[in-house]
């Protein structure tokens, strides 16, 4: 039958030049909800694609999954089918565009039953399709409770996002923290700030207190920033996606794109073995 895992199949060996050595997992998470995770998710997905680079994005916001709203995509059965043990991975697979699948999640509560310790890493694991895949961006839940550490655990480099008022900075500290108990390396996301004056401030601060603070090895790291913008907003209510245009928005995350590429590149070329793919990606930032 030609589901869509033999559509992902058969579109990946058309281009074997781009065929990953390795699958990227990417976590971005967020202390505080409503803060931007699944726009930056989706949006950071879709230029990685355009830019030619094989794209999974794993709706693991358990309960409250709604990035084929954002996608704009229908979809039958998602991840409560699978965890249920009624269809494999590959049957839920969406193929949104060229390059870019969907793993969708749930938003009802009977998934929230399937909160295993070991669980998710097992399927995600098992799941060869995704050695496919150059990167799988985890969009998690918001906070520190249930699965979230488990896919922040498994997940090569953790975005926290966060906007810039009290709330969500305690929130993003707090998530910090917790984090900081398995991960060294964090990557912080200021949304709906003014400008990166704003977002490097407030990153200053977040790292001045966790250093004084967090005792376990922590290297906390500015990725960037996306400024407040009607752009965003109103592509949300239209359920196209902002990257796909030409806008300031469009263009800082293309920027962090890019700075992220260059962060995966540097850890590349500590591992002499991998120059070859340390190369592919050389390659491919010159194009954003
Ligand atoms: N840079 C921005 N400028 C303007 N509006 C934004 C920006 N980023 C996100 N938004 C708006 O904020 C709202 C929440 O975004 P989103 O759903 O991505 O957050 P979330 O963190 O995934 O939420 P949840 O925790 O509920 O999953 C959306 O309506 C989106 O349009």
């Amino acid at each position: 039958m030609d589901n869509q895992a033999n559509k992902l199949r058969s579109l990946m060996s058309q281009d074997g030049s781009k065929k990953s050595q390795n699958t990227h997992f990417i976590a971005i998470t967020s202390g505080k909800g409503g803060v931007g995770k699944s726009t930056i998710s989706a949006n950071l997905a879709n230029v990685l694609s355009n830019n030619g680079y094989k794209v999974g994005l794993f709706d693991a916001d358990i309960g409250l999954a709604n990035l084929d709203v954002i996608l704009n995509v229908r979809i039958q059965k998602n991840l409560l089918h699978v965890l249920r043990g009624e269809c494999s991975l590959e049957d839920i697979l969406i193929e949104v565009k060229p390059n870019l699948w969907l793993i969708p999640g749930e938003s009802g509560d009977e998934i929230l039953k399937y909160n295993d310790k070991n669980i998710y890493e097992r399927f995600l694991n098992q799941a060869s399709i995704l050695d496919e895949l150059d990167f799988l961006i985890i969009d998690t839940g918001a906070g520190i409770g249930g699965n979230i550490l488990n896919f922040l655990e498994m997940a090569d480099e953790v975005i926290i996002v966060t906007v810039p008022d009290p709330a969500a900075i305690t929130d993003a500290y707090a998530t910090i923290k917790t984090t900081s108990k398995t991960k060294e390396n964090l990557l912080m996301l200021f949304n709906v700030v003014k400008n990166e004056n704003e977002a490097l401030r407030v990153f200053e601060n977040i790292k001045k207190v966790a250093d004084a603070n967090i005792k376990n090895p922590l290297n906390l790291e500015f990725l960037g920033h996306l400024s407040a913008s009607k752009d965003v907003s109103s592509s949300i209510k239209k359920r196209t996606l902002f990257t796909d245009e030409n806008t300031n928005a469009s263009d800082e995350l293309k920027s962090l794109a890019s700075k992220l590429l260059y962060r995966l590149e540097r850890k590349m070329l500590d591992n002499v073995s991998n120059r070859s793919f340390s190369n592919f990606f050389r390659k491919i930032i010159e194009r954003f």
